[in-house]
Order: structure tokens, then sequence, then C-alpha cells
């Protein structure tokens, strides 16, 4: 019998994306710029997570697991004036280094998998992304 084919070496990911709706300006900005007025966004937010072993049937992590993130989002953030329920300027870089520092504190220790990156988009076509440093 032929010896089976080695697998290929690389590494696995899983990512799940959420969504919340939220309203923010950025006074930091000069006023003529339009985001230095309050506005909303459809914002969407993906975590993605990685293991160094599947724990069984072959998980990283059941997306199941995730649903404390999607609770926190729907319950702190949703429909939020987000300068009234975060500590950092709403950025989509600055918000997806804070959500990042959420999950690794309420959600990972109670989940096998760890997370690699917490990527925020504020529209279609732009996006912020923290990647989370030793993952
Ligand atoms: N690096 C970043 N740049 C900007 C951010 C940000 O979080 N990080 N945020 C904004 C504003 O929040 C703004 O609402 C988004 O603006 P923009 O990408 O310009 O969105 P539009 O859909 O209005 O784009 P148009 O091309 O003008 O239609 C700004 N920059
Ligand atoms: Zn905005």
């Amino acid at each position: 019998m032929n010896a089976p084919e080695p697998r290929p070496q690389g590494t696995l990911t899983i990512g799940r994306r959420f969504t919340f709706e939220a309203g923010h300006r950025l006074p930091g900005l000069p006023t003529e710029h339009k985001c230095s007025r309050q506005h909303g966004h459809s914002y969407e937010v993906e975590v993605i997570l990685t293991a160094d072993r599947l724990a069984p049937p072959g998980f990283i992590t059941d997306f199941a697991d995730l649903a404390p993130f999607k609770e926190y989002l729907d319950e702190e953030l949703d429909h939020r004036n987000l300068h009234e329920v975060l500590p950092v300027e709403p950025t989509s870089e600055l918000l997806a280094r804070y959500l990042a520092e959420w999950f690794i504190t309420h959600v990972e220790p109670h989940i096998p998998g760890r997370l690699q990156a917490v990527k925020v988009s504020e529209t279609a076509r732009s996006w912020a992304r923290f990647d989370v440093e030793g993952t």
C-alpha cells in the first residue's frame, strides 16, 4: 500500500462577520471635512481566529461559541452613538483594536482558538484591521 500523501504545511484560520449600526463623528478632523459631522454607518466586524490544533470534530472554534461577541455588539454598540459607549475615538482602526482587546478578555478564555485579527468596515470600500501580535 502506498504511504498517504503528506499534508500541505500551512495555517488554518476561520472568520465570522458581525454587523451593527451606529453613529459617530471624527472631531479631530477639520470642520469642513464631512466626517467631522455626526453621521452613521452599517459597521461590519470580522473576527479571524486560528489554533495550533483542531478541536473535535475538526474546528478551530465552533462558530456558535462566538455568540457572546455578537451579544456584546448588539447590546452595547448597536444603534448607539459610539462616543457615548466607547473609551476610544471611533475610527475604524481604533475600533478594530478595541474590539480585539474586548474579545481577548471576554471570549478567548472560553474557546479553543485564539484571535488573530479583527477587521472593521464602515463602508463597502474601506476597512481597518488589527493583527494580534504573536499569532
Ligand atoms: N483611515 C481612516 N480614514 C477614515 C476613517 C477611518 O475610520 N479610518 N473614517 C472616516 C469617516 O468615518 C467616514 O464616514 C468614512 O468616509 P469615506 O470612506 O470617505 O466614506 P464614503 O462612503 O462617504 O466615501 P465617498 O467616496 O466619499 O463616497 C473617513 N476616513
Ligand atoms: Zn464615519
